[in-house]
């Protein structure tokens, strides 16, 4: 792979390898973009099969996070953090704290909190080390676990995709497929299951298929039978690129809306869902619940305000939709353009001259 030229391609800002020795920590941090301000995205912990693999994991996921953060209305740009490991065995204080270290090294431009493989726990150490990480203890007065607001998120996207595929944003009685239930999906079972949707689950972790059935009377599936049940609605809530070649044609739903990220194998995928006349609610709108929740501790933590933000994710998935039918063009690449018309609009008002202090006025 040739770094520079993935970069460039896709306008990457920084891309820093952390190594500690000590600790056996091996960190990817990569920054897409900061044009609306520091990059914020979790850090993954995960047992990659090669470094080239790790890398391009990173720069994917940092990228995911600028749009994701632009779509939201925050001030952040988008960044994300891959640990090289095994988070079942390879955790220590010593490596999280030598990570913070790290973070804090970069001055602000990168801001960690959770994601796949790290916990709140992590977080809490990090923190001994950097201001730079959210997602942090409600004992520090933080946000704590964002995968309830997540599901949270999730669950009102989906209901906003409701109405626009069956005139009406009432989940009650659809069938609802819910791919992996685990942190966020459990969660958002629940919001399904207090509205009366029926639920059909599918997860490789027996425990967790277990207690989805066991709380909200579950039907399960084999893993590989998931995407062939009768549904109303597929919620995709486990690992990404599920939708491809071999599982599109597969789909029986009306709508495709859930959790994971990069759902779409290729953005061609999301053409097809649009010709298959199946609706859906573009993964880093409607999971954005999260980062909408951590971020709101750079303001000092707020549960109410940030839970209303969320709220909000009905109305952005439909103004998707908006876009889409204004512009001809399928909801996936109608996310992108609200992303990127935002951006390029807060570059433009940036342009203005303001006396900072590396201003040649600093002189006079
Ligand atoms: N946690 C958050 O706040 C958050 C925010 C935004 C996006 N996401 C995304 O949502 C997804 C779920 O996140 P999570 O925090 O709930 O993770 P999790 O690890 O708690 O849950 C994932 C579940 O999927 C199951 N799974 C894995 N492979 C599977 C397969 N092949 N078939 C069926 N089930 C499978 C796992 O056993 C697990 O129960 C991830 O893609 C994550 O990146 C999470
Ligand atoms: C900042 C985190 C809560 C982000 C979350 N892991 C996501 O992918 O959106």
């Amino acid at each position: 792979m040739i770094l520079f030229d993935y970069m460039q391609k896709y306008d990457y800002e920084q891309l820093v390898l952390c190594q500690d020795k000590n600790s056996g920590l091996k960190a990817i941090i990569a920054i897409h973009d900061t044009t609306l301000g520091p990059a914020l995205g979790g850090t993954r912990m995960w047992t990659y099969d090669s470094e080239e693999e790790a890398i391009v994991d990173a720069l994917r996921l940092a990228r995911g996070m600028t749009y994701k953060n632009a779509a939201a209305g925050l001030d952040l740009g988008g960044g994300k953090t891959v640990i090289i490991g095994d988070p079942k065995k390879d955790k220590s204080e010593e490596m999280f704290r030598a990570f913070g270290r790290f973070i804090q090294g970069l001055n602000g431009r990168y801001i960690t909190a959770e994601d796949v493989g790290t916990t709140v726990e992590d977080m809490d150490l990090i923190h001994r080390e950097t201001l730079y990480v959210t997602g942090i203890s409600p004992a520090f007065g933080s946000s704590g676990n964002p995968s309830p607001v997540t599901a949270y998120g999730v669950y009102r996207g989906m209901k906003a995709a409701a109405k626009e595929a069956f005139g009406d944003d009432s989940l009650k009685g659809k069938i609802v497929a819910v791919q992996g239930v685990g942190n966020v999906a459990y969660h958002l079972c629940k919001h399904l299951h207090e509205e009366g949707a029926k639920l059909i689950v599918t997860d490789i972790n027996q425990e967790n298929m277990n207690r989805a059935i066991h709380d909200f009377g579950a039907e399960a599936v084999n893993p590989d039978k998931i995407y062939e049940v009768d549904c109303d609605i597929f919620a995709p809530c486990a690992l990404g690129a599920i939708i491809n070649d071999e599982t599109i044609g597969l789909l029986k739903c009306k709508v495709v809306a859930g959790a994971a990220n990069n759902q779409l194998k290729e953005e061609r995928h999301g053409d097809i869902l649009d010709q298959k006349g199946i609706v859906y609610a573009p993964d880093y709108v409607i999971n954005s619940g999260g980062v909408i929740n951590v971020a709101d501790e750079l303001l000092g933590y707020n549960r109410e305000r940030a839970m209303k933000k969320v709220e909000g994710i009905y109305d952005k998935i439909l103004k998707v939709f908006e876009i889409a039918k204004r512009d001809g063009i399928p909801s996936c690449k109608a996310a992108d353009r609200m992303a990127e018309e935002r951006i390029e609009s807060v570059r433009r008002s940036r342009s203005m001259f303001l006396h900072d202090q590396r201003s040649l006025l600093n002189s006079r």
